[in-house]
């Protein structure tokens, strides 16, 4: 369905986009992830036809797009920054690009009717969008983003504005619907809830070129660098010798997965991976700071030796209070040892 090849985009000297490989097929979500400048609205406008490229190819379909303006390209898009427009109904927007495509009128009224059907917004037809809230707004942009049926739909931040209880729900409601539909998208968002919630695939960028991409369980499991595992939050990253299944740290050993590279390499724990034991049997450690987060609790532990600091997460009821003396000891199958950068 999408194919950049080499796509480059430079702003001055510097690449914004810097000679990307990318595919989407058709039916397929998705999600772009990175943080601020990496280059996701860039790629984004790009294949969008609003920005052009300084090198490199985007297809559609197998044809080259360059040259063909925005809106021959038969992409939908919900950006932040295409406001709704606030003197026309509901109606009005839904209908906007489907008036640019010259349907008649009874089309476009039975195609806004099960277009907000298909949104969650049955019969709002009429209603003035200043008086619709964040979340119905949202559904109005996307409704409009998809009137025209577009063959791929491109999103960037497309929950950006909402509250964190609003977001978690309309991203289901959005993968069940793109499912339904089989819509192809290419989404943007700096949420990595929101992209891993959302996407057959993501795609993380930094600098302007791809530093991993994956199903979400396949980047959550295995991030290919040290980049990519901090950028998912993962804090517990150390330079390790590994020596059959166990690695040298500052942390002391530490059991690696079975049939690790042997020699340096950097290395990451998961919190969960992090075993709490009572204080005097393994790793020495003093709580610094306990944080309650829904089913778990992250413990932030201070090892006695001056070793980089470590997260673990423990059940609610084994929770320790900051200040406590515990041990710590490490699950080999929580361990995972990072490729080098990008
Ligand atoms: N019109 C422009 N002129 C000059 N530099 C630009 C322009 N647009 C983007 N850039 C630069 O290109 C880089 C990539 O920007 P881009 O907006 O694609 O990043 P992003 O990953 O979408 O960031 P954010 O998450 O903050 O939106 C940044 O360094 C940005 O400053």
């Amino acid at each position: 369905m999408l194919r950049l090849d080499g796509a480059t985009v430079r702003f001055g000297a510097r690449a914004a986009l810097d000679a990307v490989d990318l595919e989407v097929a058709e039916h397929e979500i998705v999600c772009v992830l990175g943080p601020s400048g990496s280059g996701k609205s860039t790629l984004l406008r790009a294949v969008a036809g609003l920005q052009e490229l300084d090198g490199g190819r985007v297809l559609l379909g197998g044809s080259d797009q360059s040259g063909v303006p925005v809106h021959r390209r038969g992409v939908g898009l919900m950006f932040q920054d295409h406001q709704l427009f606030p003197q026309r109904d509901v109606a009005g927007n839904v209908a906007f690009g489907l008036r640019m495509h010259g349907v008649d009128r009874a089309e476009q009224a039975a195609r806004v009717g099960e277009l907000l059907d298909l949104v969650g917004l049955p019969g709002a037809e009429r209603r003035a969008v200043a008086e619709l809230s964040g979340g119905e707004q949202q559904r109005v942009a996307l409704a409009r983003a998809l009137a025209p049926r577009p063959r791929l739909l491109m999103l960037d931040e497309p929950l950006g504005q909402l509250d964190r209880g609003l977001r978690e729900r309309l991203v289901v409601e959005l993968r069940q619907l793109f499912g339904r539909l089989g819509t192809t998208v290419l989404a943007v968002t700096h949420d990595q809830g929101e992209a891993f919630a959302l996407a057959d695939r993501v795609v993380v960028m930094r600098d302007g070129r791809i530093a991993q991409t994956g199903t979400p369980l396949e980047v959550w499991q295995r991030p290919a660098s040290e980049f990519v595992a901090r950028f998912l939050g993962f804090d517990n990253v150390v330079g390790a010798t590994v020596t059959g299944e166990s690695a040298a740290t500052p942390w002391g050993k530490v059991p690696v997965p079975e049939g690790s590279a042997q020699g340096p390499a950097r290395l990451m724990i998961r919190p969960t991976g992090v075993r709490v034991l009572p204080s005097g049997e393994g790793l020495p450690c003093t709580v610094e700071a306990r944080t309650f987060r829904g089913h778990h609790a992250a413990l932030l532990l201070h090892p006695m030796d001056d070793a980089p600091a470590l997260e673990a997460e423990v059940p609610l009821r084994d929770a320790p209070e900051p200040g406590t003396e515990v041990g710590v000891d490490f699950a080999a199958d929580e361990v995972v040892l990072l490729g080098e950068s990008p």
